[in-house]
């Protein structure tokens, strides 16, 4: 058997050009610009090129886009001051720090600085307890584009029996949570699962978001299961160029899972999708405008 490919970056060009409609309906009913904030502290390379990734789609979807980057010097005061002003800015509906930081500042810090209606992340405790707890939020990015990508091949998750590797704030953890708001029944493994092959093949829905280049292996994967690869890894290739990888060993998995996401080409376009999605409705309800449907 050989697993569907799930083509993350064609759900995500859809989802841009829908984001992008919904820019220029509220341009022309109401005047309104929605802005991207995008603050980079330092200079790691990987990091630039997704910031330059996001500074172009937001420009293509009808958005203003800031950047802001800054020395890896820079000091948390500092940083805390710029956040503080882009709160302030009516220009700006959205704000992204750009993670991790240089070792001198603490990311908690900082998130707790973003004023919550302009967290387009969702990383803010404020984003995070309304996700918890079923209130309407601003919902983490990479999360929502796996849900998406989920509903490509199970229109309705109800009951399935889902296995988040990972428990990150920013995937593991929120992706648990949809998963559980639509109603699949979800495992979270981690570093410290023991008999971790075992809990993955039980799953229906397999979300691998551990950061480790494939190591989730084709034996883990129940046969026709569905399986959403998070991980972006660089690794070195065999002539010495960087290639990239996800967390799941790809050409063992795509000939036991039914389904399988792609990397790249898979979460990854799909998180900046979602980026400019939360950015939209961020500005739609500065205004006090309801998202339409
Ligand atoms: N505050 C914050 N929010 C983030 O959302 C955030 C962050 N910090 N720090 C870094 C990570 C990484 N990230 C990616 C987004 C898109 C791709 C992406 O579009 N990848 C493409 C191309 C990859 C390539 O060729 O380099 C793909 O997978 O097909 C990758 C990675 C967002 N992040």
């Amino acid at each position: 058997m050989s697993a569907r490919i799930i083509d993350g970056k064609a759900i995500a060009a859809g989802l841009r050009a829908e984001v992008a409609a919904g820019v220029a309906r509220l341009k022309e009913s109401h005047g309104i610009t929605p802005g991207l904030a995008v603050v980079l502290v330092g200079e790691d390379p990987a990091s630039a090129v997704y910031v330059r990734n996001k500074g172009r789609q937001t420009v293509e979807a009808g958005m203003a886009s800031f950047e802001h980057r800054l020395d890896a010097s820079t000091s948390q005061a500092a940083l805390l001051d710029l956040v503080r002003r882009l709160n302030d800015d009516p220009a700006v509906n959205g704000i992204l720090v750009q993670l991790p930081l240089p070792g001198h500042i603490d990311p908690a810090a900082v998130i707790d600085t973003i004023d919550p209606a302009k967290d387009v992340d969702g990383f803010h405790v404020v984003n995070a307890g309304r996700l918890a707890t079923g209130l309407p939020a601003l919902v983490p990015c990479t999360p929502v584009g796996c849900v998406i990508l989920a509903k490509q091949v199970h229109p309705d998750l109800t009951g399935l029996e889902a296995v988040v590797v990972g428990r990150s704030n920013i995937v593991g953890k929120p992706v648990a949570q949809l998963l559980l708001a639509e109603n699949c029944t979800v495992t979270i493994a981690h570093s410290r699962t023991r008999a971790v092959a075992d809990v993955c093949r039980r799953a229906d829905l397999l979300v691998a978001a551990v950061g480790r280049p494939e190591m989730i292996r084709g034996g883990w994967v129940k046969p026709g299961a569905t399986v959403i690869d998070v991980g972006i890894n660089r690794v070195a290739a065999g002539d010495g160029t960087a290639r990239l990888v996800g967390d799941v060993a790809f050409d063992e998995a795509r000939q036991v899972a039914g389904a399988i996401t792609p990397v790249p080409g898979g979460v990854g376009p799909m998180t900046i999708a979602c980026l400019l999605r939360n950015t939209l409705e961020a500005t739609r309800r500065q205004h006090g405008l309801e998202a339409p449907g």
